[in-house]
Order: structure tokens, then C-alpha cells, then sequence
């Protein structure tokens, strides 16, 4: 990941130089306003000036004001630029590192944790750059540039400031901590509410059956509740904060004032004339709007660190062997599996000592009671996954480890559901894939039955496909088609007809039946009774 990031910084060493420079400028130009201020307005008491010079510097006054806004938005621009950049080259790292993993990296990580990992994770860091690490850099130094200006025109106003700075960044970041607090409480109970919203109307009916309006009011009530108490911490929060501030600023002013007219070695230290109470004051009040920045700033960075960590734990996934080398042997038995076991993650096996040979042209149905691993087989056997103990040989070759551009013409695999790819209709078959022909396309859906279908379309196969376009068995048979395509030995169909009606699975049947000339068909049914013909083995228990 530190890579990524280095390589990033590298690609756009101009924009970060760009970015620095615009950093420094805009502290700067946010300083500089009221030192002229003070310039002018001594100028003005003592009576001594010349017009020219004096206007220059309301010139000049006006302009860095105008132009501070200007400058903020070049370096907030330049920030969120740079922040995009770092997200986009880091999601298309993960994206590549993602296409390398294992199949049994899915086994611990769900997908909606992957999700995650790539949305939030990847937003934090983009926040802990862009309000996070480089604005907390910009405020220290406008706090820290403040703080010498002011030493300088009033080393006593300093002092004060140094002693009363620590005690507001503390009440600051405890405010900010209650009200982050608060609006986590409140997210918490809006989102249970809107869960509870879909459940009741799901459940409508057995509500009012079972006469459970009290209980689901009480229900709606508690979140309710919850939410409001939460939001109400969050305006206290907010609505005492500022004028504790704006308290404290005047305070101090007013402590200042104190002590600069009560005797005159005091009047020395504050550095009292008018230019510089004006100019003063205004510091006082610029220093108190990077503090509250760097209390967020805190925030996000603490937030940023945990997803730093998923991060830096995803990239460190060992990755499995891209291009496998192993090559299979056509003369070899198309599978053997010899006294298998396998079990997911550090689950117990589900199943061991499984042993299954199928020679070349042989119709194998598999069977077994839901969840006894017919699924999980078919994935050792694609070498997804490798078995615990035993082996797998695919032609005499470990299918983990097959050169990837030979597997099409070895295996197709048609699962219970189809899943589309973006693209038109022809590549719901080829997969995009350079090596498929538009023949071999044509031929593919002829044997399943679909060309009359296809060819119907307003494009024909080159129609952008829909779901809509084909009914659940058709689009099975796509799915069959795209397993074909390629001419492969081995057919694996995962009870491809699981979710069909008598005519729809008929119709597959047949299909299925078409394909299967001439080649190694291994088919799983959880009916038991059920046997697309062939051999009938049972896995697990009976
Ligand atoms: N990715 C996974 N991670 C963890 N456990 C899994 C995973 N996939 C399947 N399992 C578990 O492995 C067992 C076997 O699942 P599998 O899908 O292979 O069974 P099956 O025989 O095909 O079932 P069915 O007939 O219901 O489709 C189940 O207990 C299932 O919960």
C-alpha cells in the first residue's frame, strides 16, 4: 500500500510542489491583512503619512483579503485533486490485487466486507488526506505563523495565548468528541428505524393477526426516542460551543487591554498602539478557526487508522499463482480424485475419503442431502480450491495449477443462476474473450437451442444485453452456450434445472443432452431420485 502511495506522489510531484506552494501562500495571505491594518491605522493616529503609500497599502489590503478566498479555494481544489488521484490508483491497485487472490480468500471475507474494504475504507483515506493529515499540516502552520506575529507585535498577548491555547484545543476536541458521539447515537437509531420500517410492512399481516401494534409502537417509539435524545445532546453541544469561544476571545482581549493600561513597563510588554490592538484582535480571532479544523482534523485521522489497518491487511493477502504451468495430458483420465477431504476455512471437513474416477465420455451424476458438498466439489475440481488432504488431477494435471488460458478448453462450468456480464449478448457467451470466434458463438447457440431467440433481438447478438431479454430457462441455456463455446472436455452443471418449471427443465434437458455428446459430463442433483443418466454417485451421507 505505501507503494501505491509513493508511486502516487511520484507520478505528481509537480501538483504536490503546486500544492505546497498554494499551502504557503494561502498562510500568508490569511496573515498579512491586518499587519497592513495596523500599518495604516497608526499611520492615520500619528497624522504622519503621505497619501500614496497609505493607499497602496488599502489597496494591497483589499486585494489579500479578495484574493485569500481565491487562494483557499486554488489550495482546496488542489487538496481534493490530489486526494482523488491517491483513491483512484489505490482502487485500481486493489482492484488488481483482487483479480490475484485466491478463491479461498472469499471463504473469511464476505462480500460485503470486500465492499466495504473498497468504498469506506478507501473514502477514510482519501479524509485522512484531504481533512485530514495535509489541512492539519496547513493549520499547525498558520497557528504557529499567527503566534509569531503576535509574539512580535505583543510578546505578553503571546504568552497569554500560549497558556490559554492548550486549555481550548482540550475544551474544543471534548465538545467535538460529545457531538461525534451524539450524531453516532442518532445514525445508530435513524438506521434501526429504517430497518424496522420495511420489517413491519413485510410482517403487516402477522401484526395485526397476533395483535402486536402495542409491541411494534413500543418498537418505534424506543428508536424514536433514542434519536431525538441523541440529536439533543448534539444541539447542546453545538449551541454552548461557540460562545464559549467567542467568550474566551474577548476574554482574553479584554485581560490584554487590562493589563497594558494598568501600569506602563505592562503597557511595554503588551506593545500597546492602536495599529496593533486593531491588528491584534484580529490574530485572537483567526487562531481560534484552525484550532476547531485540527480537533476534526484528530478525528479523522483516528477514523482513518482502522481502515488504514484493512488496508494494509488486504494488500498483505498472499496472492495465488497467476499462470499456472501445468499443462494437461489428453491421454490421461479426464478426473481422478483420490481419497479426498476438504472444509472451508478452519471449519471440520465436509467431507473426507471421497474417491471418484471418470473416464473419457462418462455421464456422472453426483448426489447427496443439501449441504453435503457437491457445490464445494465442483469448485476442487475447477481448482478454486485445493484439497486438505488427497488429490485432484484434471488429465493428469492439478487444476489449481492450470495454465489459466487452457481452462476454458477444459472445463465448463454452468452454475444454478446465470450471472450476465456488462456487454452485448455475444459476450454473455465469448466473456469478452479474443479467442472465441463469432462461428464458434453461432454454433454454441445452436446446440443449446437459443439462435432463433437470439437472432430476434433488434441488434441480434450484438443487442446490449438485458435481463429482461430471456426467460429463466433461456437464460440457462445462455449459460450453457457460454460453457460450451470454447469446445471444452469436461462439463460440470450444477443443478442447472434447480429453479425451473417441468417444461422450462425439459427444454435444458435436452440441451444438456445435445452438449454432452462426445464429452466427460459430471452433473449434480440433491434430488436423489433424480439422474440425467449415467453413473449415479452419492457424496456424504445418503
Ligand atoms: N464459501 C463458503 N465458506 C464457508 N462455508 C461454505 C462456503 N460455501 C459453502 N460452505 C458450506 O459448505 C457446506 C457445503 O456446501 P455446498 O454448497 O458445497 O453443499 P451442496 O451439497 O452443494 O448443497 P446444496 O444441495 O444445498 O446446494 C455447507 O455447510 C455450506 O454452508
Amino acid at each position: 500500500m505505501g507503494n501505491v502511495f509513493l508511486q502516487t506522489l511520484r507520478k505528481n510531484s509537480l501538483l504536490l510542489l503546486i500544492l505546497i506552494l498554494a499551502i504557503i501562500a494561502s498562510i500568508a495571505v490569511s496573515i498579512t491583512p491586518p499587519l497592513i491594518l495596523q500599518y495604516i491605522i497608526d499611520s492615520l493616529v500619528s497624522g504622519a503619512f503621505s497619501t500614496y503609500p497609505l493607499m497602496a497599502a488599502g489597496v494591497l489590503y483589499f486585494t489579500l483579503n479578495a484574493g485569500s478566498g481565491l487562494v483557499d479555494a486554488f489550495k482546496e481544489t488542489l487538496i481534493t485533486i490530489f486526494g482523488q488521484k491517491i483513491t483512484h490508483d489505490l482502487r485500481s491497485a486493489m482492484c488488481r490485487r483482487l483479480d490475484d487472490l485466491p478463491a479461498s480468500y472469499f471463504v473469511n471475507h464476505e462480500a460485503g466486507a470486500v465492499t466495504s474494504l473498497f468504498v469506506n475504507d478507501v473514502d477514510t483515506l482519501e479524509n485522512l488526506f484531504d481533512s485530514g493529515v495535509v489541512s492539519m499540516i496547513a493549520d499547525v502552520f498558520t497557528i504557529f505563523s499567527i503566534l509569531a506575529v503576535v509574539f512580535h507585535l505583543s510578546p505578553g498577548l503571546g504568552a497569554l495565548i500560549c497558556i490559554c491555547l492548550p486549555l481550548l484545543f482540550l475544551l474544543t476536541r471534548y465538545f467535538q468528541k460529545r457531538m461525534l458521539q451524539a450524531q453516532r447515537d442518532n445514525r445508530i437509531a435513524v438506521s434501526r428505524t429504517n430497518e424496522l420500517i420495511p420489517e413491519t410492512v413485510h410482517n403487516i399481516r402477522t401484526i395485526h393477526t397476533c395483535q402486536q401494534e402495542r409491541y411494534m409502537r413500543q418498537r418505534y417509539g424506543r428508536t424514536i426516542r433514542d434519536s431525538f435524545e441523541a440529536m439533543e445532546r448534539s444541539n447542546f453541544c453545538d449551541s454552548i460551543y461557540s460562545p464559549i469561544i467567542i467568550t474566551s476571545c474577548t476574554d482574553i482581549i479584554c485581560l490584554m487591554m487590562s493589563l497594558s493600561v494598568s501600569s506602563p513597563s505592562l503597557q511595554e510588554l503588551f506593545g500597546m498602539t492602536v495599529g496593533s490592538v486593531v491588528a491584534l484582535i484580529a490574530y485572537v480571532r483567526r487562531i481560534f478557526s484552525p484550532l476547531e479544523s485540527i480537533g476534526m482534523e484528530i478525528q479523522n485521522i483516528q477514523s482513518a487508522v482502522a481502515g488504514i489497518g484493512r488496508l494494509k491487511d488486504f494488500f498483505a493477502e498472499p496472492v495465488q499463482e497467476k499462470n499456472g504451468t501445468m499443462e494437461p495430458d489428453p491421454a490421461a483420465t479426464p478426473l481422478v480424485i483420490g481419497d479426498a477431504a476438504f472444509g472451508y476455512g478452519k471449519e471440520a471437513d465436509i467431507f473426507h475419503h471421497f474417491t471418484l474416477i471418470v473416464e473419457a465420455g462418462e455421464m456422472v451424476t453426483i448426489t447427496g442431502r443439501t449441504g453435503a458438498g457437491k457445490s464445494t466439489l465442483f469448485k476442487l475440481i475447477l481448482g478454486l480450491y485445493r484439497p486438505r488432504q488427497g488429490q485432484v488431477r484434471v488429465f493428469g494435471c492439478d487444476p489449481s495449477r492450470m495454465a489459466a488460458p487452457l481452462r476454458r478448453q477444459v472445463f465448463g462450468y454452468v452454475e444454478q443462476q446465470f450471472h450476465a456480464i456488462h456487454g452485448t449478448v455475444a459476450d454473455q457467451i465469448s466473456l469478452k474473450d479474443p479467442r472465441v470466434t463469432p462461428e464458434a458463438i453461432e454454433k454454441a447457440l445452436h446446440l443449446v437451442g437459443l439462435w432463433d431467440t437470439c437472432h430476434a433481438l433488434p441488434q441480434g447478438l450484438a443487442t446490449p444485453y438485458k435481463p429482461e431479454f430471456f426467460s429463466r430457462g433461456q437464460s440457462q441455456l445462455l449459460s450453457i452456450a457460454r460453457a460450451v463455446v470454447m469446445d471444452p472436455q469436461i462439463l460440470l452443471f450444477d443443478e442447472i434445472t434447480a429453479n425451473l418449471d417441468s417444461l422450462t427443465e425439459s427444454q435444458v434437458l435436452q440441451a444438456l443432452q445435445a452438449v454432452a455428446q462426445n464429452r466427460t459430463v459430471l452433473s449434480i442433483s440433491h434430488r436423489l431420485y433424480e439422474s440425467q443418466g449415467g453413473r449415479r454417485i452419492v457424496i456424504g451421507d445418503p
